[in-house]
């Protein structure tokens, strides 16, 4: 177990447990911008510290802190977030992303609640071996549906694929080489088949790392392509869709607390 005391600062983020007032729910975007804007909309927001891509910032629900860190893209950096998050005393970690749906029934602007993740990464595998599953905590889950249901957002709930790679392993070909490995080939009709609902690129690290570590994990992303129709997002619905994901992601954190 880790001696962090109050004042030492953890190896990446430049937080202390002070810093953090006692914080032990962690809201977790992959992008360091939406940080601040999550904050914003929570009591007292405060920034805290800013290092590589992980942009930290503190706000308040119903009289208690809540800190939320981007934590980049991918796996690697994400388990660097949770495990110095950790080391702090946070104890549950709600990812608010971005997703590209593959079910053709799943609209953009839709927001989807991830209860298990296909290991398409290199970092779960750090903390748990390959039978051991990606799956998101109940009580995460259920505040996240119930969230979801308070905003009257559509939400479907199931397994999201989540790939270390935006190209190659989500299977795209409008890019420089217009070619994807043989173990790719196929693969975006297989989840479908599958009744995958999505592709990200964090919540395999996350979900496991943190099942693994006896924390508490859950996962919402809203759509904003889907890859049944089109391969690129309209600005202006990627915004009203991280705006929608976001006022659910607190209001679940608020019953999370
Ligand atoms: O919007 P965020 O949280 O970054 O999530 C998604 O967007 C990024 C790829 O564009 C990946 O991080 C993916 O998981
Ligand atoms: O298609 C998408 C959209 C956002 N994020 C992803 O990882 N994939």
């Amino acid at each position: 177990m880790s001696q962090t005391d109050i004042k030492s600062e953890v190896f990446h983020l430049g937080l202390t447990k002070a810093m953090l007032k006692g914080a032990t729910v962690a809201i977790v975007p992959g992008d360091p911008g939406r940080s601040q804007r999550i904050a914003e909309l929570m009591h007292n927001p405060q920034p805290l510290a800013s290092h590589r891509e992980f942009n930290s910032w503190l706000g308040e629900l119903d009289g208690k802190a809540v800190v939320v860190c981007s934590t980049g893209i991918g796996g690697p950096s994400t388990s660097i977030a949770v495990e110095e998050l950790a080391q702090l005393g946070v104890r549950t970690f709600l990812r608010v992303g971005t997703t590209g749906a593959i079910q053709p029934h799943i609209n953009v602007g839709d927001v989807l609640i991830t209860t298990g993740s296909v290991r398409l990464d290199g970092a779960s595998y750090h903390f748990a071996p390959a039978p051991y599953p990606a799956v998101a905590d109940f009580d995460c889950t259920t505040a996240l549906v119930a969230a979801a249901k308070s905003k009257r957002a559509t939400a479907h709930v199931g397994i999201t694929a989540s790939s270390d790679t935006f190209y190659p392993g989500q299977e795209r070909y409008d890019t420089y080489s217009g070619r994807v490995n043989k173990e790719w080939e196929g693969s975006m009709k297989q989840w479908q088949a599958l009744h995958v609902m999505n592709y990200e690129m964090e919540s395999a690290t996350l979900l496991t790392m943190c099942a693994a570590m006896g924390l508490r994990a859950g996962m919402i992303a809203g759509v904003i392509v889907n890859r049944t129709q089109q391969e690129t997002p309209n600005a202006e619905t990627m915004k009203k869709t991280e705006n929608d994901s976001v006022a659910i992601v607190i209001e679940a954190a608020r019953h999370l607390l």
